[in-house]
C-alpha cells in the first residue's frame, strides 16, 4: 500500500458516496429499470448498486471525454482548413489476471450503448494477440502465458494503428479460455468504431524495445485493482466455473481437470496463480497502475469502495 499513497498525489480520491455525485443530470432519461435488468441478465453476479453509483458517472466521464476528442479533431481540421478523417475515442482498460477487466469491458460497452445508440461502440481483448500454444512451446515459453514476451506485440500495434487511422474493416484474433489457446479463424471485424474498448493486462506496458507504446493510442484509460489475495480467490472462482463447463466436452482445456479428483485441480491453479499470475502482476502489470487516468478500487465480493481520478 505505500507506493500507492504516494501515486494518489496525482489523483483526485473518490469514495462511493463522493464519486456517485458525479452522475450529471439526465440519468433518470437515459437509464430505465428494463436496462439495468438487462444487465442483470447479462452477468448475474453483477451488483445493481454498482451500475448506479460507479459506472453512471464513469460513462458521463467518458462521453465528456469523447466530446472533447471529437472537438479537438474539429480544430485540427480547422488549422488545417482540410476534412480529417473519422477516428475512434480508445479506452484501455488493464489490471490483473482475473481481475474483473473483461467484466468492467463489457459493462461500460453495454452503459454507452444504451446512453448513446446513435454512437458504434466496440470492444476488444488483447489476449487474441497472445503467441498459439504450438508457437509458445516452439519457443519454450508456454508457462510465460501473459507475460510481456507472449504476446505479439508489433501486429498488435499495426492493428491499433489501422483502427486509429479510420481503416474501413480490420480484423482482429480471438482468445479462447475454454480451448485455452487463440482461435485460428475466428476474427472480430472492428468497422469504423466511434469509441473502442480495448481491454487486457498488457495494455500500459512499455516494452523496452519499441518506440510505440499501445497506450499511444489510448485517449482515456481504467485500471482495475484490488488487493491480489482477493484476486486469487476470483481466479479460483473463474477455474471451478470453467471447470463446471468442461465436464461435456473433452476438447476442453479444462476437462481432463473436470473429470479428475477436484482438490487436486484446484491446487494446480493455486499453484499456476501463485507462480505465473501472481508473479506478472507484481513484475509487471501493478508498476503500469500510475499510468491509467482512472484507478477503480476493489473490495471483496467485486465491490469497488474508491475511485481515482487523475489530475492531469
Ligand atoms: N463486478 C463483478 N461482480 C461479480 N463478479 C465479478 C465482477 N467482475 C468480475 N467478476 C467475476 O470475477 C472473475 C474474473 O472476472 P473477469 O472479468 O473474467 O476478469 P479478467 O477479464 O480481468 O480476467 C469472473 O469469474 C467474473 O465472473
Ligand atoms: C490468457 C491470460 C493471459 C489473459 O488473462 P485474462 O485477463 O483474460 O484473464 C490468462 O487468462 C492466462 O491464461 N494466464 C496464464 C496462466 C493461467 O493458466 O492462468
Amino acid at each position: 500500500m505505500g507506493d500507492f499513497v504516494a501515486v494518489t498525489r496525482n489523483y483526485y480520491v473518490f469514495n462511493r458516496d463522493k464519486w456517485q455525485a458525479l452522475h450529471g443530470h439526465t440519468k433518470e432519461a437515459e437509464i430505465s429499470d428494463a436496462d439495468l435488468q438487462s444487465v442483470k441478465a447479462f452477468h448475474d453476479k453483477i451488483s445493481l448498486t454498482d451500475v448506479r453509483e460507479i459506472y453512471w458517472p464513469l460513462r458521463r466521464l467518458v462521453y465528456l471525454y469523447f466530446k472533447s476528442f471529437r472537438q479537438k479533431r474539429q480544430t485540427l481540421a480547422h488549422f488545417l482548413d482540410q476534412r480529417v478523417g473519422p477516428s475512434p475515442f480508445i479506452i484501455g482498460i488493464a489490471g490483473s489476471v482475473a481481475v474483473g477487466k473483461s467484466t468492467t469491458a463489457r459493462l461500460l460497452n453495454l452503459l454507452l450503448k444504451r446512453a448513446y445508440p446513435n454512437l458504434r461502440i466496440e470492444s476488444i481483448t488483447t489476449d487474441g494477440f497472445l503467441y498459439p500454444n504450438a508457437e509458445l512451446t516452439r519457443r519454450g515459453i508456454l508457462d510465460r502465458k501473459g507475460f510481456p514476451e507472449s504476446y505479439d506485440m508489433p501486429r498488435l500495434l499495426s492493428m491499433l494503428n489501422a483502427v486509429k487511422a479510420g481503416a474501413a474493416d480490420v480484423p482482429v484474433p480471438m482468445y479462447d479460455h475454454q480451448t485455452y489457446d487463440v482461435l485460428r479463424d475466428q476474427f472480430i471485424h472492428l468497422e469504423r468504431p466511434d469509441i473502442l474498448i480495448v481491454e487486457g493486462i498488457n495494455v500500459l506496458q512499455l516494452p523496452s524495445n519499441s518506440q510505440i507504446y499501445v497506450s499511444d493510442f489510448f485517449d482515456f484509460s481504467v485500471y482495475v485493482d484490488a488487493d491480489p489475495a482477493l484476486i486469487e480467490e476470483w481466479y479460483l472462482d473463474r477455474f471451478g466455473a470453467l471447470l463446471d463447463t468442461a465436464f461435456t466436452d473433452p476438447d476442453d482445456y479444462y476437462y481432463q481437470y473436470a473429470i479428475g479428483n477436484r482438490a487436486d485441480a484446484f491446487a494446480m491453479a493455486r499453484r499456476v496463480w501463485h507462480d505465473v499470475n501472481l508473479k506478472n502482476l507484481q513484475e509487471y502489470i501493478l508498476p503500469t497502475r500510475s499510468r491509467a487516468d482512472l484507478i477503480l478500487h476493489k473490495t471483496a465480493h467485486h465491490r469497488i469502495d474508491r475511485v481515482y481520478l487523475r489530475k492531469y
